[in-house]
């Protein structure tokens, strides 16, 4: 039987997957072991400077229990890259090219070897670039496997959530849940935002407030 296996898909960046795929590890490991991917990670500072505490990839270490190693953070993130852009665009400055079917490999082989749960989480919004050709959406039709879609509380953020969610429906991908990550300032209760998109999609719509664990739900999506 392959391991249960989930990809943490976004409505935009900077919206919450690290936080809340960080918050579902944690959950997940009060159960046993668990792994968090970061297959492809853009504006990442080297492993050897300070700012790397910040990444994505260190960040899904810690929720793992894990060191910061040359090794640790291989096995996490083996595309990293320095720019704050969409991965195609950050490999292109640095004389790379990303392919689907390399991304796609090291994910299959990930999940096929692993004796645990296994968390992807993608990067930036559900049809940012990741190679010249591909978006996470078809990365995510690739992998066929169940989606988790993290989305904010901010103005405007429950047409972004709804309108990934139909087009995962469309695509007919396995969504499980919608998570509503408080966003900073924004100017409904999480709750109100959650409410409102429950009312126009058929899976659970969890919140996740400010600087919050969660809740025991969360695990379910995996
Ligand atoms: N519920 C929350 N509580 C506290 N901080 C949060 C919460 N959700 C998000 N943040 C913070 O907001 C910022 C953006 O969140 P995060 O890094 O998880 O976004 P992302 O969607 O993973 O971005 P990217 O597209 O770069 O991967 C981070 O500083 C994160 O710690
Ligand atoms: C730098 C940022 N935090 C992410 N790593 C990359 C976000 C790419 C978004 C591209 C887009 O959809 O316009
Ligand atoms: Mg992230």
């Amino acid at each position: 039987m392959s391991p249960r296996a989930v990809f943490v898909a976004g409505a935009g960046t900077e919206i919450g997957k690290t936080y809340v795929t960080a918050a579902l590890t944690r959950r997940l490991r009060s159960a046993g072991p668990v792994l968090a991917l970061k297959p492809l990670a853009s504006g990442v500072a080297p492993v050897e400077d300070p700012a790397f505490a910040d990444s994505d990839t260190a960040r899904l270490l810690a929720a793992q229990g894990l060191p910061v190693t040359a090794a640790t953070v291989a096995a996490c993130s083996p595309w990293r890259f320095a720019a704050p852009l969409a991965p195609d665009q950050a490999a292109a400055l640095e004389g790379r090219r990303l392919t689907l079917d390399e991304i796609v490999g090291w994910c299959r082989e990930r999940i096929a070897s692993a004796a645990c749960p296994v968390v992807i989480e993608g990067v930036g919004g559900l049809m940012s670039p990741i190679t010249d050709e591909a978006t996470n959406l078809d990365w995510i039709e690739a992998l066929r496997i169940p989606v988790t879609l993290v989305s904010g509380s901010y103005l405007g953020a429950i047409s972004h959530a709804l309108t990934a969610a139909e087009v995962l429906r469309l695509r007919g991908l396995d969504l499980r849940a919608v998570v509503i990550s408080e966003t900073e300032g924004a100017p409904t209760p999480p709750q109100v935002v959650a409410a409102a998109v429950a009312r126009h999609t058929p899976v659970p719509v969890l919140c996740v407030g400010r600087g919050e664990q969660g809740p025991g739900a969360l695990a379910a999506v995996v």
